[in-house]
C-alpha cells in the first residue's frame, strides 16, 4: 500500500503527523526551501520522540551540486532512517559526481534522491542511482506556494505517463520510489494507480500556507484517502461483486463516469508497416461507479474523469501495443483496480487503417480480473 510521508520541522509537529496516521516522519524546514534541511539537534530531538514508531527521514538542504558539500551535509545527518538528496539543476557530470561521492556512504546510510519536476529532471540518472547503491528515488517540485503554487504542482510538470515511467523504471532497478510536489486531496487517486511507495506532503497538511503548523485533521483526512486506496466509496456499494458469478446490476443503485473520443497518436498494431510509427486512436471508456452522494461537492470523494484520462494516456504513452484487444483489456484492469468502479466498457478505435474505423468493445466487471 502506498505510504504517506509528511514533512514536519521538528518533534511537536512529528507527534502531530504521527497522531494524524503518517507513516513516514520527514524532517525538513520549509523557510530554507523546497529541500531546506533542519539542524541535527532537531533530527536528534525528533528521532528521541519519535522512538521508532514510524521511520524518520531527514532532508540534506538545498545544495550545490558539489560533492564535498553534498557528503559533508548527508553524512551530519547519517541518524536518520533516511537521507533525502536534491538533484538540483547542474550539468548532467555534476549530478554524476554528487551521485559517485555518495556510493561510498550509500552502505551505511540510506540514501533517496530528489528529482524535481520543475528542475531539469533526468530519469536517465536511475541508472547511475542504483549503481552507486541507493535506496530509493522520489520527485517534488523546487517551487512551492506563491506564484508557483498557482503554476501549479507536480502534475503540472510532469505527465502521469511520464511519472508512470518514472516509477516503473525505479522499481525494475529495486529502487523504493515516492512522489510530491504541492499535492492535493484530488490528486491522490490520479496517483495512486501508479502504486508509489509513498506520496510526500506538507502544504496539504497545514493549516493554511506551507510554512504554518502541521494540522492534524488535514492529515488524517490525507491519511484517509490513502489508506482507502483513494476509495471512499467502497463501504457505501452495496452491489460490489464479491464473488465470480455476477451479481444483477441494480441501475438505481449506479452512476455513470465516461471519456468520449478522445484521440491520441499512438504506436499501435502488429504489422511490419505499423512499427516505428505513430497512429490515432480514439478511445471512449463508460465506467459504472456506486450511486455519488447527493451531498458530496469535492472532488477528492469522488471518482473523477481524470482517473480514466490519466489510464488512457499511460497506457498510450506505455510505448508499442501489437493489440487493440491487449489494449483494451490493460485499460479495463487498470480502471477497474479502483474499487469505485464496478463495471467498465472500453472502445479502441483505429483511425487510420482504412475507409472505417476498426476496433474492439469490451465490457468487463471487477470480479473479471480481481475475483
Ligand atoms: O517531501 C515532500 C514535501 O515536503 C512536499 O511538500 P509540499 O506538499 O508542500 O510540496
Amino acid at each position: 500500500m502506498t505510504k504517506l510521508l509528511a514533512s514536519v520541522t521538528g518533534p511537536a509537529e512529528a507527534e502531530i503527523a504521527l497522531s494524524g496516521g503518517a507513516d513516514i516522519i520527514d524532517l525538513k524546514d520549509p523557510a530554507e526551501g523546497a529541500l531546506g534541511a533542519v539542524t541535527p539537534e532537531i533530527l536528534a530531538a525528533t528521532i528521541d520522540v519519535v522512538a521508532g514508531r514510524r521511520p524518520v527521514s531527514a532532508v540534506a538542504g538545498d545544495l550545490p551540486m558539489q560533492p564535498d558539500v553534498v557528503l559533508g551535509e548527508v553524512k551530519a545527518r547519517r541518524a536518520a532512517d533516511f537521507v533525502k538528496v536534491g538533484l538540483f539543476p547542474a550539468s548532467r557530470a555534476e549530478r554524476l559526481s554528487v551521485i559517485s561521492a555518495l556510493a561510498e556512504i550509500a552502505r551505511e546510510i540510506r540514501l533517496v534522491a530528489v528529482f524535481f519536476a520543475d528542475g531539469d529532471p533526468d530519469f536517465t540518472l536511475l541508472g547511475p542511482l542504483a549503481a552507486a547503491g541507493f535506496h530509493g528515488a522520489m520527485i517534488d517540485t523546487i517551487g512551492k506556494g506563491g506564484a508557483s503554487k498557482a503554476a501549479g504542482g507536480l502534475l503540472a510538470h510532469l505527465t502521469i505517463g511520464a511519472l508512470a515511467g518514472f516509477v516503473r523504471t525505479a522499481r525494475d532497478l529495486g529502487l523504493m520510489t515516492g512522489l510530491a510536489g504541492s499535492l492535493e486531496a484530488p490528486d491522490i487517486p490520479r496517483l495512486l494507480v501508479l502504486r508509489p511507495d509513498y506520496l510526500g506532503f506538507r502544504g496539504a497538511l497545514t493549516a493554511g500556507a506551507r510554512g504554518d503548523a502541521l494540522d492534524e485533521t488535514k492529515v488524517r483526512r490525507i491519511a484517509g484517502l490513502l489508506g482507502a486506496g483513494g476509495t471512499p466509496f467502497e463501504a457505501q456499494d452495496p452491489g460490489a461483486p464479491t464473488a465470480a458469478a455476477p451479481t444483477p446490476i441494480d441501475e438505481a443503485a449506479r452512476d455513470r463516469i465516461f471519456v468520449r473520443d478522445l484521440v491520441l497518436d499512438m504506436e499501435i498494431g502488429a504489422y511490419g508497416h505499423e512499427r516505428g510509427r505513430r497512429q490515432k486512436v480514439r478511445f471512449s471508456v463508460d465506467a459504472r461507479i456506486a450511486r455519488i452522494a447527493t451531498t458530496a461537492d469535492d472532488i477528492a470523494e469522488v471518482y473523477s474523469y481524470d482517473l480514466i484520462t490519466d489510464a488512457i494516456r499511460a497506457l498510450v504513452e506505455a510505448g508499442h501495443t501489437d493489440l487493440v484487444e491487449t489494449l483494451a483489456l490493460d485499460l479495463a484492469r487498470t480502471i477497474l483496480s479502483d474499487r469505485r468502479v464496478f463495471e467498465v466498457s472500453v472502445r479502441v478505435e483505429k483511425l487510420e487503417l482504412g475507409p472505417a474505423a476498426v476496433g474492439i468493445e469490451i465490457r468487463r466487471r471487477r470480479a473479471d480480473f480481481f475475483g
